[in-house]
């Protein structure tokens, strides 16, 4: 496999292959970028089909880490790391101090948090190893229902450039995947007088916002042809793809989800169709802000620093209407200009 001609490698600054036979540890930490500041990205624990997909995910959410922490305003850098192996049956003390070795040799050129499989019991033995993490309990905590009242904060500024109104009273939303984030968000929308159609996996999930916030539950494979303003993904990436494209009822598209667009160019193709996005990675940036206030951590401050998402989202929006080019493509262009500004200071 040529890792320097993969589109994901994307000039990654390092890429750290950890192996450690004794608890079982395979792991991949990647350094996108450095410029702006350490590279900070989360820690995902997975089960992956090949060592190859394993790179190119951790590859890949490691560059949007870049682009997150910069269009945030952010003094950091971004990276990644994944742990190959199913975090339901592979976990151990073991594993993870062997984790937190490598994390450690790295000297906080990458800070490590939290990501899909890894819970904060997990954070605190790699924490036994090495000070370079992020999200601890008893710190900036959970980052989802700051992430939630990011996208809730992005939604609205969505709302406001392609629908021109402030409140959201009555407002259709579809809200896919109702985890830590999700739900959050349809509490938001819900105080906000939003009518919610739902959709999840997991019954109970379903249930309890159906129960609490007055939704409308439908199959998974539904949510795409409702007919609403908003949708909302907040479940897994690629979610916006050629097959679901022509279903999608909404013009506004803003969720929690990482990588939302299955590829660039359907980012194109909303445009074309008149749908707004909300780049993934600006709206989704309100756990990585909180995170970034963890020393002496002010939740208000946080919170501050949240509510900028609205503006940003609003100068993407603008820049994408008067050159009329996708939204994704604008953010990932004022993303990297971002990063090399930093390089030249
Ligand atoms: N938690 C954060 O602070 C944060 C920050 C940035 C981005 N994100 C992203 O937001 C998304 C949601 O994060 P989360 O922390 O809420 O995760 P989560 O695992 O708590 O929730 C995801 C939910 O999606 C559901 N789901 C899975 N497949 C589905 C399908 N096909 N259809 C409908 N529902 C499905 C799951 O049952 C689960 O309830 C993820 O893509 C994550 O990467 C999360």
């Amino acid at each position: 496999m040529a890792v320097f001609n993969l589109r994901a490698y994307d000039d990654h600054e390092q890429i750290v292959f950890c192996r450690d036979v004794e608890s079982g540890l395979k792991a991949i930490i990647c350094v996108h970028n450095t410029n702006l500041g350490p590279a900070v990205g989360g820690c995902r624990m997975w089960d992956y089909n090949s060592d190859e997909g394993a790179l190119i995910d951790a590859l890949r959410l490691s560059r949007g880490m870049t682009y997150k922490n910069a269009m945030a305003g952010l003094n950091m850098g971004g990276g990644k790391s994944v742990i190959i192996g199913n975090s339901k049956t592979m976990k151990s003390e073991e594993l993870f101090r062997a984790f937190g070795r490598f994390v450690d040799k790295l000297s906080g050129k990458y800070i490590t948090a939290e990501d899909v499989g890894i819970n904060p019991q997990d954070m605190a033995i790699v924490n036994k190893e090495t000070n370079h993490v992020l999200g601890l309990e008893g710190k900036s905590g959970d980052p989802s229902p700051v992430t939630a009242y990011g996208v809730f904060t992005g939604l609205k500024a969505a709302v406001k450039h392609r629908l021109d109104r402030d409140d959201l009273e009555g407002l259709k939303v579809s809200v896919q995947g109702l985890g830590h984030v999700g739900y959050y968000l349809c509490r938001h929308l819900h105080e906000q007088g939003a009518q919610l159609v739902v959709t999840d996996i997991n019954k109970e999930s379903v249930d309890r916002v159906v129960d609490e916030f007055g939704a409308k539950a439908v199959d998974t494979d539904e949510i795409y042809h409702q007919e609403v303003d908003v949708y909302a993904p907040c479940a897994l990436g690629a979610t916006i793809n050629d097959n679901t494209l022509p279903k999608i009822q909404a013009s506004v598209i803003a969720g929690a989800a990482n990588n939302q667009l299955a590829e660039d160019r359907h980012g194109d193709i909303l445009m074309q169709k008149g749908i707004l996005y909300a780049p993934d990675y600006v709206i989704n940036a309100g756990g990585i802000i909180n995170v970034s206030f963890e020393e002496n951590y002010d939740q208000a401050a946080a919170l501050k620093k949240v509510d900028e998402i609205y503006g940003t989202l609003t100068e993407v929006f603008d820049a994408s209407k008067s050159s009329g080019r996708p939204t994704n493509v604008i953010a990932d262009e004022i993303a990297r200009q971002r990063v090399a500004d930093a390089k030249k200071k």
